[in-house]
């Protein structure tokens, strides 16, 4: 492919924040260190200690687009953000049990949930993860109008813009902070490495070691925690 990446580079996606930050030790385990803050710099591409080895920052939510189309190797997204993306070209092969949390219908403390649903009448939701709603609404069959945001969900119900929404859940502090309740668990989420699947073949030689690395990094931090 043109561009950056070519056969003897392996170009890594990541996302700024909780992500990047907790991928760092997992990279460290496989030797690579990113010799650059995403934080203080404005560049997009960092160099690692290793010339070969490259980091792009996008967005959360671009990583799987990035990874199917080969514009980098590898990459690590939630499983929210990939069941949104529908997985297309890409190998999943870990779970790094990072940036855990859990995708949850929220409502405004008062409104009944219960009865609402169980009236039949037309749910409105609003959500970012609008093909993970769907899903989770129509197995239960309850009928929903989906309203899409891309963000700060928690307003909507405030304002009157839905009755629900579902979005990530983890310590509970931001539903509080907004008189919002948890009234369903839809999963659990936490961050997954992956891989594309040309590269996969392409450059296994080079990247085999580092999942390995990830691996075992990740399996001997969700046994300490
Ligand atoms: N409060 C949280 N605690 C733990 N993990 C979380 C939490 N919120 C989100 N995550 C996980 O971290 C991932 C990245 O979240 P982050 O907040 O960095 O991006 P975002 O702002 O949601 O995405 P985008 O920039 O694409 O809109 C999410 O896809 C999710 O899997
Ligand atoms: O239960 P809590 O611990 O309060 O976490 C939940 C919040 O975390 C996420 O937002 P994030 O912190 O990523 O902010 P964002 O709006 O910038 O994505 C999520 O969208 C919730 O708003």
């Amino acid at each position: 492919m043109t561009g950056l990446n070519n056969d003897s580079q392996l170009i890594l996606a990541l996302s700024k924040g909780r992500i990047f930050d907790d991928t760092m030790p997992l990279l460290e385990a496989a030797g690579i260190r990113v010799l650059e803050n995403p934080e203080t710099s404005r560049k997009l591409i960092l160099p690692t200690n290793d010339p070969a080895v490259r980091v792009i920052i996008v967005r959360a939510s671009d990583v799987p687009t990035y990874v199917q189309y080969g514009a980098a190797d590898f990459g690590v997204a939630g499983k929210d953000v990939l069941l949104e993306h529908g997985g297309e070209g890409l190998y999943q092969p870990i779970d790094l049990n990072i940036a855990a949390c859990r995708m949850s219908v929220a409502v405004q403390a008062g409104f009944d949930y219960a009865k609402a649903v169980h009236q039949g009448a037309r749910l409105r939701v609003a959500t970012k993860f609008v093909h993970t709603a769907r899903e989770h609404f129509a197995a239960k069959g309850v009928h929903v109008d989906l309203i899409k945001l891309y963000g700060s969900m928690e307003l909507a119900p405030l304002v009157g813009l839905s009755d629900a929404i579902v979005d990530l859940v983890s310590t509970g502090s931001t539903l509080r902070a907004n008189n919002l309740v948890e009234v369903e668990e839809i999963m659990d989420i936490s961050s997954r490495l992956v891989v594309n699947q040309a590269a996969l073949k392409l450059k296994r030689a080079r990247l085999q070691p580092i999942i390995e690395a990830f691996e075992r990094a990740s399996q001997s931090a969700s046994q300490a925690s």
